[in-house]
């Protein structure tokens, strides 16, 4: 009897329908080659919620992630909602509150780049010979986008913007183990990203991952000041093997890593929880700028799907097949226009196109 799994499918916004409908090509093939069903319910998300069900995040979506084996998510937010109250937007109101119900604590964002891309990174040839590939473990459900107290208060000129960036001892070592699991599997190495000389919440993130390391003597740990950190990334990346951060820096410090694999539409994420529930996304947006004209770079989507595979189903090989034919067709010249350099050998296509290839190739 083939295996089944449930999939809750929320596309969101922008270029979010456009690169998921190739993801799920590629689950087909999927499901065609190897002996796998996977149960596929749509549901609503960010202002495709608001639009269709009055709610950025709708219970009717809940209730479906809820009954699901994993989530496969597109992206939310755009210009059309962004005059609605803070909270109601697709941001505030969906992808955040989402990752919190589903403990979603753990976010892996791979920056690997793909040998035939070393012309479309952002740094000069000579520091990426070779390729390099850093892992980003951003933690995900703390930090300075959840912490209390939050919002604006007072009026008018008198009025005061409040974050607040707390972390407890519970959630920095939880994160803490995960980075260090995944260097054993690597290179054994992390540095962990903090701003230790001025907040506290990082002071308190230095002396815990301290503790968690000495269980795991074969990883060798470093620390690093963020500031530093966002300028190590573009001088020499290679330093890096498994970068640990609290979640504003992850955030910031993933897409900039994105940027050194050629662009945003290449970096997946893993958003997981304890056991093997997790929510997939690319670690980019909704790309406004060019939604609706069918060029986004579906990779970072397909990928996305990949990781499910890989970490909710344990389908090892159906994700390494994904992960090899991605590299093919990149490999045959195919090239959106992100990563489209107009070298000798590069074709420049759309996003369909993009998804077909990389669906022959599997
Ligand atoms: N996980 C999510 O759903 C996220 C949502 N957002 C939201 O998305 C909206 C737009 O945010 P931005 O700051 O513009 O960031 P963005 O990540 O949407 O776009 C930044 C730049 O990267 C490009 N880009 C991103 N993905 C691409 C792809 N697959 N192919 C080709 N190019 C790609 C875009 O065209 C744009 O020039 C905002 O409402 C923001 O809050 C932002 C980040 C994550
Ligand atoms: C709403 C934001 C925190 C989304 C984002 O930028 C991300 O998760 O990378
Ligand atoms: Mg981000």
């Amino acid at each position: 009897m083939s295996k089944s799994f449930k999939v809750a499918v929320l596309p969101g916004d922008g270029i979010g329908p456009e690169v998921m409908a190739e993801a799920l090509q590629v689950l087909d093939a999927v499901e065609k080659k190897y002996a796998v069903r996977f149960e596929r319910t749509f549901a609503n998300v960010g202002g495709a919620g608001i639009d269709e069900e009055g709610k950025a995040l709708p219970q009717t979506t809940v209730d479906i992630c809820k009954g699901s084996d994993a989530i496969l998510f597109g992206s939310v937010g755009g210009p059309k909602w962004e005059s609605l109250p803070p909270d109601e937007q697709p941001e505030r109101g969906a992808l955040l509150p989402l990752r919190k119900i589903f403990g979603l604590y753990a976010n892996l964002r791979p920056a690997i780049i793909f040998p035939a891309l070393t012309g479309a990174s952002s740094l000069k040839e000579e520091v990426i010979a070779g390729g390099f590939n850093v892992l980003v473990v951003r933690e995900l459900t703390g930090g300075i986008y959840f912490s209390q107290p939050k919002g604006i208060e007072g009026q008018g000129r008198d009025r005061v913007g409040i974050d607040t960036m707390r972390y407890t001892v519970p959630e920095i070592e939880r994160i803490t183990h995960v980075a260090f699991q995944a260097a054993r599997k690597r290179d054994k190495r992390v540095t962990s990203i903090d701003k230790a000389n001025v907040l506290s919440s990082s002071i308190l993130w230095r002396e815990i991952v301290e503790g968690v390391a000495k269980e795991y003597p074969d990883v060798k740990l470093s620390h690093m000041y963020v500031d530093n950190a966002a300028m190590q990334l573009v001088r020499w990346p290679k330093q890096f093997d498994v970068i640990l951060c609290e979640n504003m820096f992850g955030d910031i410090l993933s897409d900039e890593a994105a940027m050194l694999t050629g662009s945003l539409g290449m970096l997946p994420s893993a958003s997981l929880a304890q056991g093997s529930f997790g929510m997939y996304e690319p670690s980019g947006g909704s790309a406004p700028d060019i939604a609706g004209q069918g060029i986004a770079n579906p990779i970072a989507q397909i990928l996305s799907a990949s990781m499910m595979l890989r970490y909710s189903f344990a389908m090892v090989e159906a994700a390494d097949a994904i992960d090899g034919a991605v590299e093919a067709v990149l490999n045959q010249g195919l090239r959106t226009g992100d990563i489209f350099q107009d070298r000798p050998g590069e074709r420049r296509v759309n996003t369909k196109e993009m998804g077909e290839a990389i669906v022959a190739a599997l």
